[in-house]
């Protein structure tokens, strides 16, 4: 592979209503794009997925910047490639900070998918050609407005119905929606917001007939999991825990979940990404693919990855139109029925309307071969 030119964008996209967890609410996208560029003129895509604050991971939009701009481009300009599995090792040199590798990794195989003229799908081995969707719905101040909302995308097709909880904001709710929803099929995600300490409520859960319960516990801790998991029937999913092929197995080993929610830029990209697919695959462990919330970039990604065999339950990649006014791809991701089209076309398989992304950019910079940084 050649890659000629890489160069970032730091990005803010209004969503078009605020997105409430138990760590805090979205009214704005403030993230990174990466365009990787080849002699020949064509350009890989990448989103970096994190936020203005570190509230879901240690990342956060300005250090992602920071490590692509002082170590991670440097890195892909020196290094000559073969394939993009290679940039892991590369990579390897420098701990953590995942979604930045994600970010760069995901130009870089698209780039490779345009160059090979074969769509990213294909490239990481997927075989569907269209993928399960739910939708991930915030908290809600008034559960009126929930139950509406649950009403609405339930009508729109959506295959599975995600809730966020947090104490307080649970039990009574999740009573509420099954009775007025007493068979959609239900999940709740807590982004770590209980302890041990709780589990009289968690264990009050198994009551409604959740297909999961996501991210209960801290993100580092695999043994309260395990021990959580032992009282409930309801099985874990795990989101926050999962940052490597390591994490997945000592997971799973431990019997800490039963499902995990994969997330390309949590586990540090694509490569990682199929590893511990195949992993899980081998294991029985099903997998279906979360969001950040992404732009159209991210989006495609989410939607290449979940066509590979071990996706089996629908993911959070819901349509574009859910969150954004216009999105930065043409056309924009649609679930009908919830079902998304996995495209054919080289690559991620949508256009990047570079119109739209400008109107979106607060900064954008250059880097090149051998001059590590124009403009
Ligand atoms: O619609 C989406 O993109 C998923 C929304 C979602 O649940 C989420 C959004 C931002 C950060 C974390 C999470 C999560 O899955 O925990
Ligand atoms: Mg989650």
């Amino acid at each position: 592979m050649n890659i000629d030119e890489i160069i970032l964008y730091k990005v803010q996209m209004k969503m078009k209503t605020p997105f409430t967890t138990s760590f805090g609410t979205e009214h704005n996208r403030f993230f990174l794009l990466v365009e990787a560029k080849n002699k020949e003129g064509l350009s890989g895509w990448g989103e970096c997925v994190t936020s203005e604050r570190p509230l879901y991971s240690e990342e956060f939009t300005q250090s992602s910047w920071l490590m692509l701009e002082k170590f991670l481009i440097p890195l892909v300009l020196e290094n000559s490639l073969d394939h993009p599995d290679d940039l892991q090792e590369i990579f390897d040199l420098y701990k953590l900070n995942n979604m930045a590798k994600s970010a760069l990794e995901g130009a870089v195989w698209d780039l490779y998918a345009k160059s090979k003229g074969i769509s990213l799908a294909k490239a990481l081995g997927g075989n569907k050609s269209t993928v399960d969707v739910g939708i991930s719905l915030g908290i809600e101040s008034k559960s009126e407005n929930l139950l509406n909302l649950i009403a609405e995308k339930k009508e729109e097709g959506y295959k599975r119905i995600k809730v966020k909880i947090m104490p307080g904001k649970d039990i009574e709710v999740l009573s509420q929606i099954r009775n007025k929803f007493p068979h959609i099929p239900l999940m709740v995600d807590a982004n770590n917001a209980y302890s041990l300490e709780d589990m009289k409520t968690l264990k009050e859960m198994d009551k409604f007939d959740l297909m999961m319960i996501e991210q209960p516990l801290t993100a580092g801790d695999l043994v309260d999991h395990a021990k959580l998991q032992e009282e409930l029937e309801t099985p874990i999913c795990l989101d926050e825990s999962i940052h490597s092929l390591e994490n997945a197995r000592q997971a799973i080993e431990l019997v800490s979940c039963g499902i995990i929610n994969m997330k390309i830029g949590r586990v540090g990209g694509l490569t990682n990404a199929k590893k511990i697919h195949d992993l899980c695959e081998n294991e029985n462990i099903p997998l279906w693919c979360g969001g950040m919330l992404e732009s159209g970039i991210g989006r495609a990604h989410n939607i290449a990855i979940t066509s590979l065999s071990n996706f089996k339950l629908p993911g959070d990649t819901a349509s574009s139109a859910r969150y954004w006014e216009n999105d930065i791809i043409e056309p924009e991701v649609v679930a009908e029925n919830g079902r998304v089209d996995v495209p054919n076309g080289p690559g991620i398989g949508f256009d990047v309307n570079k119109n739209e992304i400008e109107k979106h950019t607060l900064e954008r910079k250059v880097f090149k071969q051998n001059s590590k940084k124009v403009g």
